[in-house]
C-alpha cells in the first residue's frame, strides 16, 4: 500500500471499476513534464491475476510504437496485494458513459461527430493489428476519451488490454463480452479456432450501433437470441431492429458484421465510414434545417460543462435488458453446434429471406417487436418459450425493468478455467451492489458526496483509503 506513495503518487479518487480491477485517479507528488496536468489513472488489479503480465507486456509494446488512439502506458509495479498499472489519464471517461448520458449530440444532428469517433476507433484497431496485437474485448467501456494536446479535438483511446493476445488463431472461446463477441468467438463450433483479428472487427460493428442507437442488437451472438437468428438468415432484418438505420450505416456494417470472419475488413469499413452522409434516416429531414454555424466542432462539445460528465461507475445498460443470458451459463454444449453462414453482408451474398430458423418460427412480424435484444420481454412478445436449462437468478438486476437477471460468472469452471470474461453493461447483479459499503475519506482527497452505490467501488475504495494514510 505504501508503494504508491513510494512511487510518488497520491490517490485523488476512484474513477471506475472493471471486472479485474479498480481504477483510481492519482497525481504525482513530484511533477514531471510528461503530462501537463500531472494526472494519471492507476489500475489496481488484485492478486493473483492471470492476465496482468500479458496485459503489461502488450501495453509496453504498444507504448513503444505510440499511437494517439491507444492508451499510453507509464509504468507498473506491485505490492503483496495488488498489481498497479499506471496509465495516461483520460479526463472524459469512457464511451459507454458518454452514450448513456447522451453526452453526444445525437447521430441525426451530428453525423460528423460519430464519423470522427468511429474513424479514430478504426485507426487505433488498425494500428494494434499491424503490430500483431488483438484486443478481444472491444466495447464502449474500453474506448476512453481525452483531449488533444492543443485542446481542440476529442481523442479516442483504446484501453484495457487484459484479454488481448498475439495469436493469429485463438482457441480461447468465450473470451470477451457476450454482446460484442463474434459468433465464432462465442463458442467453439469446430476445432479450427477463430481469428481474433476478425473478432475485433465484429466488435467495432456492434460498437457503431451502440454509438448511433444507444442499443445493442444481440444479447449474444447465438441463434438462441432470436434477433441474431434472424440476422443470420437475413442481415437486412437489422432494418427492422433499427427502423431508422440508413443505407450508409448499413454499408459500414456490411464490412464489420459478416458472419464469415474472413469477409470482415477494416479497410472497407473505413471507406464506408468516409462515404457516410447520414447515420440514420431521420437525419435526412433535419439536414436541411441545420445551420452551417452549428456544424460539428469538438470543442463545443468538450467545454460545455453541462454536457460532459466524467467517469462514473453507476453503469446502466444502453438497452433495457429483459433477461441477461450469459454465454457461460447457457450450456454451450447444448447450443446449436454450427452457425450456418447463410447470408453474410456481402455483395455476392443473397439477401433474399431464407426459410426461418426453428427458433424464429413463431415470431411475430419483426417490425412489431421490441428493440430489446434480451430474451425476456422480446421472447414473451414472440411467444417463444424461454429455455429452461438456463440458471436464473430470481433477484432483479438493478438495471432491469422486469426480467430477472442471471448471475454472470467471470470465468468458466472446469477445463475452461483459462477462459476470461470481461463484464459488460448491466452484468453487475444486485447482490454485489448491496454488498458494497463505503465511507468517504476526505482526509485523503475523496469528495464527501461520493458514496458506495454511486461509485460501486466500496471494497477497493476502503482499501485505497489506507494507501494514502502515510502520505
Ligand atoms: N486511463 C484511464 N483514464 C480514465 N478512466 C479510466 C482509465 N482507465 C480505465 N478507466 C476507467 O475504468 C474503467 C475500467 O477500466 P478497465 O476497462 O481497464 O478495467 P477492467 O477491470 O479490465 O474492466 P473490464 O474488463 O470489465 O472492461 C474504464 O471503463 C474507465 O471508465
Amino acid at each position: 500500500m505504501k508503494i504508491l506513495q513510494k512511487k510518488g503518487y497520491k490517490v485523488e479518487r476512484p474513477l471506475n471499476k472493471g471486472s479485474y480491477g479498480t481504477v483510481v485517479l492519482a497525481h504525482r507528488l513530484f511533477r514531471t513534464n510528461r503530462y501537463k496536468d500531472n494526472k494519471y489513472a492507476i489500475k489496481c488489479i488484485k492478486k493473483p491475476s492471470p492476465t496482468f503480465l500479458d496485459e503489461v507486456n502488450i501495453l509496453r509494446e504498444l507504448s513503444r510504437y505510440r499511437h494517439r488512439n491507444i492508451i499510453h502506458f507509464v509504468e507498473s509495479f506491485e505490492d503483496h496485494v495488488y498489481y498497479y498499472v499506471v496509465l495516461e489519464y483520460c479526463a472524459f471517461g469512457d464511451l459507454y458513459e458518454c452514450i448513456l448520458n447522451d453526452d453526444f449530440p445525437n447521430a441525426k444532428n451530428q453525423p460528423e461527430m460519430i464519423k470522427d469517433i468511429f474513424l479514430q476507433v478504426i485507426d487505433g484497431v488498425s494500428h494494434m493489428h499491424s503490430l500483431g496485437i488483438y484486443h478481444r474485448d472491444l466495447k464502449p467501456e474500453n474506448f476512453l476519451l481525452s483531449l488533444s494536446n492543443d485542446g481542440n479535438d476529442l481523442v479516442v483511446k483504446i484501453s484495457d488490454f487484459g484479454l488481448a493476445c498475439r495469436d493469429e488463431i485463438s482457441h480461447d472461446f468465450g473470451t470477451g463480452s457476450d454482446r460484442y463477441m463474434a459468433p465464432e468467438q462465442f463458442e467453439e463450433v469446430d476445432d479450427m479456432g477463430y481469428s481474433p483479428r476478425s473478432a475485433d472487427i465484429w466488435a467495432i460493428g456492434i460498437c457503431l450501433l451502440n454509438l448511433i442507437f444507444a442499443r445493442n442488437p444481440f444479447t449474444y451472438p447465438n441463434e438462441r437470441d432470436p434477433i441474431f437468428a434472424d440476422y443470420v438468415l437475413d442481415p437486412m432484418t437489422l432494418f427492422d431492429v433499427f427502423p431508422t438505420l440508413s443505407q450508409d450505416t448499413y454499408e459500414v456494417l456490411r464490412a464489420c458484421l459478416c458472419i464469415t470472419p474472413e469477409k470482415r475488413s477494416l479497410e472497407k469499413a473505413r471507406e464506408a465510414v468516409i462515404a457516410v452522409n447520414n447515420w440514420t434516416t431521420d437525419g435526412e429531414e433535419l439536414e436541411s434545417l441545420v445551420n452551417e454555424d452549428e456544424e460539428f466542432c469538438p470543442s463545443n462539445f468538450l467545454f460545455d460543462e453541462n454536457i460532459v460528465r466524467c467517469t462514473q461507475s453507476d453503469r446502466e445498460p444502453l438497452r433495457t435488458p429483459s433477461l441477461l443470458t450469459p454465454a457461460a451459463t447457457t450450456q454451450r454444449g447444448l447450443l446449436p453446434s454450427k452457425l450456418q453462414p447463410l447470408s453474410d453482408l456481402d455483395e455476392n451474398a443473397s439477401v433474399v429471406s431464407s426459410p426461418q430458423s426453428p427458433i424464429s418460427l413463431n415470431a411475430v412480424n419483426t417490425s412489431d417487436r421490441s428493440y430489446d435484444s434480451g430474451l425476456g420481454e422480446s421472447l414473451n412478445n414472440m411467444h417463444i418459450s424461454k429455455p429452461t436449462a438456463m440458471p436464473v437468478n430470481t433477484k432483479r438486476s438493478p438495471y432491469s425493468c422486469s426480467a430477472p437477471a442471471i448471475v454472470f460468472p467471470n470465468s468458466i469452471k472446469g477445463n475452461k478455467d483459462h477462459l476470461k470474461f470481461g463484464r459488460s453493461w448491466c452484468d453487475l447483479d444486485e447482490e454485489e451492489e448491496d454488498n458494497l459499503s463505503f465511507d468517504s475519506h476526505d482526509d485523503f482527497g475523496a469528495p464527501n458526496e461520493l458514496n458506495a452505490r454511486d461509485l460501486g467501488l466500496a471494497d477497493d475504495w476502503n482499501v485505497l483509503s489506507q494507501w494514502n494514510d502515510n502520505a
